[in-house]
């Protein structure tokens, strides 16, 4: 029998959420980086990036053939960015992230922990291993009504505005505008908390944050353990 967890994993921009995600995969989750996905459903040649310039015009597009990030920051992040752009950007590339990640899912739950075919191999689930599929999304707060994904739990990473914008000027080369801008861009605290069952302050220490991550992880495999005795099949409901 299959036991199968899915959690949301969301935060605040440069609060600690990568940190955390890693934390899961070294302890054996499978990750489903949402920032990745979205670099990936742009990439030259794809549907996505047809469509963005399409709507967005050939500024959208960089000398090499790749999408030109900055000019595409500055015009749905941007003071002068019209008040659609972002909605306009996301209509376009969510639907295939989100379709990118349910593929990916099903790959994950298809295969084993020990790699062999989890279809070919039923007989052996009594003992199989626990999986955990973590959705790193950061903006789960504002998609939450629309993604075609339920989960167990929502963790969100959590650490004051001025801390972060100090990260983003630090280690990302952000202006404090451009940086004010991303947050402004984001839903508050609040709301990303009120979608989450569980928070992850990342202004304690990081070993301290990391103990938390490793207490939860070991919870999730417990209880999916016990709850596998009553669900027969992996919930991708979707
Ligand atoms: C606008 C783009 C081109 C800017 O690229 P850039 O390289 O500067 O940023 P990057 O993609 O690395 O994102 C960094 C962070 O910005 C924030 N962010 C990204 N997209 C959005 C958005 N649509 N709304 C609010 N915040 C966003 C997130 O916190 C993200 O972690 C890019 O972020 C993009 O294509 N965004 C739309 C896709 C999307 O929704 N991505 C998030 C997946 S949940
Ligand atoms: N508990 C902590 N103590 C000290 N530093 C931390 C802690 N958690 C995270 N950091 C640091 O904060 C910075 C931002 O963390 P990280 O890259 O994980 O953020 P993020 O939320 O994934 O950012 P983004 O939203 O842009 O993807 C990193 O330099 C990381 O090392």
């Amino acid at each position: 029998m299959r036991k199968f967890m899915r959690i949301g994993l969301t935060g605040g921009i440069a609060a600690g959420k990568t940190t955390v995600s890693h934390r899961f995969a070294e302890l054996g989750a499978t990750l489903i980086d949402y920032d990745q996905l979205a670099r990936q459903v742009v990439a030259p040649g794809s549907v996505g990036l047809r469509r963005i310039v399409e709507t967005f015009g050939p500024n959208a597009l960089a000398p090499d053939g790749t999408m030109n990030r900055g000019w595409m920051a500055e015009h749905v992040f941007g003071p002068d960015a019209p008040a659609d752009a972002l909605e306009r950007l996301n209509t376009i590339e969510h639907p295939l992230i989100y379709a990118e990640a349910e593929r990916l899912e099903r790959a994950a739950l298809s295969v084993r922990h020990d790699g062999a075919d989890a279809s070919a191999a039923d007989g052996d689930d009594a003992v199989g291993a626990v999986q955990i599929v973590v959705h790193d999304i950061p903006l789960l707060a504002e998609v939450i009504d629309s993604i075609p994904f339920r989960f167990d739990h929502i963790v969100t990473v959590e650490a004051p505005a001025g801390m972060r914008i100090a990260r983003m000027m630090a280690t990302r080369g952000m202006s404090r505008a451009q940086a004010e801008d991303r947050i402004r861009h984001q839903s508050s605290v609040s709301e990303r908390r009120a979608i989450a069952d569980i928070i992850i302050d990342a202004t304690q220490p990081l070993p301290d944050m990391l103990a938390q991550v490793d207490r939860l992880y070991a919870g999730w495999v417990k209880d999916a353990r016990r709850r596998s005795s009553s669900t027969s099949r992996p919930r991708l409901q979707i």
